[in-house]
């Protein structure tokens, strides 16, 4: 029987291990961790991430060929196949810092592979790393083992799946992505992997290609989508400035084929752990390259992601006379993307401090973030937030002005204005008409994901800002 072992059970190592085994019952996957609480909660009710139709997947294969452990170097000893979907976080410190990808938790990984083998094992690569990580891998387990004969050959794997949706992301991917060495062994090692993919993926769906060019293609990926969203979010700013309204102009490119749908929608900006990260990794890999017009492009699309935030931030505080102090302001949604708990690189960090800085007093609701971690990423310098979990700080320091509640009405109750910054399908549900009658007046809504209607919450008496939508009079002149 194949043993297949993946080594971090996180957003990305628990949903494609259990998908693995759920459409490979021959297969026994083991997903191990570093972190004692993250394994617990796997083997338990309430599992670590949330994550649609997660929990069934786990719940029909965990027991059966399906298991969760600590016991890191047993699974790699009797594993076949070895994936590693570790943090390949930002640098905080030293050469490279702010840009370069930390490859601490990567290389401890491999440097165990290399302690623990027995047997040759393809490793692969599912973490996002730098174009020609798997060089590096293959020095360090080459390097430790070559006398014990092992042979190693290693894979680049990227995963696509996107938080909220990764189950159908797993289950009917666009493509998988394989890339090997161009060797007789490297491209044995490439079919096997495919082999395992087919069970479920149709075979044109699987792309297979050189090592470099997986690896790269996965930075690209995060690149692109990421533009668009700086794009049409540069868009908006010019809406508000012209009348033009973003969601038409969205559409209109839309219906372009060669533009295409997706990731057009303008937004307070852009989060999660890996867009940002991801750029900085391809603009300190440009620079090193001596690209330094290349890395520019690149830092564009951050910068204008971070401009999005900063305007959304002044527009609130100008429009409310030009002081929020004391002020309270209901944050509606805190996830970086609804059907998540993930608040990594949210935007809602960025807009609460932004606000705090103001000296507002926020009362936050998200249907799916616990009060701890919105505590954590608000007292936090933010540099730690992808570094695993039991790493991380173990007291944060509570921020006075903010308050979570359990309701989008308790969080708006007596409020001065409010923040949508998920777009949470249940706020499209609010009875808005109680929620205005409870407010302080003049009464404010902005909504960051543009999920109102607008017209609607005017004819309640709200004065509302919708980014990239035509302002009404009162934010024109308050401007
Ligand atoms: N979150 C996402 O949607 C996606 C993430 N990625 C990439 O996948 C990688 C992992 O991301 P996430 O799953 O989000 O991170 P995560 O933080 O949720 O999970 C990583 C896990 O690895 C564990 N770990 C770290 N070092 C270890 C070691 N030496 N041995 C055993 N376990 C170890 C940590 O304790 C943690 O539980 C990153 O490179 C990321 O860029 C790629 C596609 C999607
Ligand atoms: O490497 C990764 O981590 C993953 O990153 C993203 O997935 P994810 O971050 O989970 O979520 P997205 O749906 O891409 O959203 C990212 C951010 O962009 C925002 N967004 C997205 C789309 C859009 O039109 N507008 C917009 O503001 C979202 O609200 C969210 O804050 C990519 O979509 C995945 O392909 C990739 O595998």
């Amino acid at each position: 029987m194949v043993k297949i072992c993946g080594i971090g059970a996180g957003y990305v190592g628990g949903p494609t291990m259990a998908v693995i085994a759920l459409k490979c019952p021959s297969i026994e996957v083991a997903v191990v961790d570093i972190s004692h609480s993250r394994i617990s909660a796997w083997n338990s009710n309430k599992l670590p991430i949330y994550e649609p139709g997660l929990e069934q997947v786990v719940n029909q294969c965990r027991g059966k060929n399906l298991l969760f452990s600590t016991d890191v170097e047993k699974h790699v000893h009797e594993a076949d196949i070895v994936f590693l979907s570790v943090n390949t976080p930002t640098k905080t410190r030293g050469l490279g810092a702010g840009k370069a990808a930390d490859l601490t938790y990567w290389e401890s990984a491999a440097r165990m592979i290399a302690d623990v083998s027995k047997s040759n094992k393809i490793v692969v690569e599912k973490s996002t790393v730098p174009v020609r990580t798997a060089e590096a891998i293959e020095k360090i387990l080459t390097y430790n083992t070559n006398s014990k004969g092992i042979k190693y050959q290693i894979l680049s794997n990227p995963e696509f799946l996107s938080e909220g949706t990764a189950i159908q992301d797993l289950l009917n991917p666009d493509r998988v992505l394989i890339g090997g060495n161009q060797c007789p062994e490297g491209l044995q090692a490439i079919q096997k992997l495919k082999a395992i993919y087919a069970h479920w993926v149709p075979e044109d769906r699987i792309i297979t290609t050189n090592l470099w060019s997986a690896e790269l293609s996965k930075l690209a990926d995060n690149a692109f989508l990421a533009q668009r969203i700086s794009s049409i979010n540069s868009m908006s700013a010019l809406c508000e400035a012209t009348g033009a309204e973003v969601s038409q102009v969205s559409h209109a490119l839309s219906k372009n084929t060669k533009i295409g749908p997706k990731f057009l929608n303008a937004s307070v900006g852009f989060g999660g752990s890996c867009f940002q990260k991801d750029i900085l990794n391809l603009v300190y890999i440009c620079e090193s390259n001596g690209l330094n017009e290349v890395a520019n492009y690149w830092k564009q699309v951050i910068k204008m992601n971070d401009y999005q935030k900063n305007r959304f931030v002044r527009r609130v505080v100008t429009s409310m006379f030009n002081t929020v102090s004391g002020k309270k302001i209901a944050i509606l949604g805190f996830a970086f993307k609804k059907d998540t708990g993930d608040t990594r690189k949210t935007p809602a960090i960025d807009v609460c401090k932004g606000l705090l800085g103001d000296n507002a007093c926020l009362s936050i609701y998200d249907p799916c973030v616990i009060e701890e971690q919105i505590q954590k990423d608000l007292s936090m310098d933010g540099v730690e937030f992808d570094h695993p979990v039991h790493l991380q700080p173990m007291n944060s320091t509570m921020v006075k002005q903010v308050s979570i509640v359990g309701d989008a009405y308790e969080a708006t109750k007596d409020a001065h204005g409010i923040c949508i910054l998920t777009e949470w399908d249940e706020f499209k549900n609010i009875d808005f008409q109680r929620v205005y009658d409870s407010m302080q007046k003049p009464a404010f809504v902005f909504d960051g994901r543009n999920i109102l209607n607008a017209e609607k919450l005017r004819e309640i008496g709200f004065i509302v800002y919708s980014i990239g939508r035509p302002l009404e009079q009162w934010l024109i002149s308050m401007a």
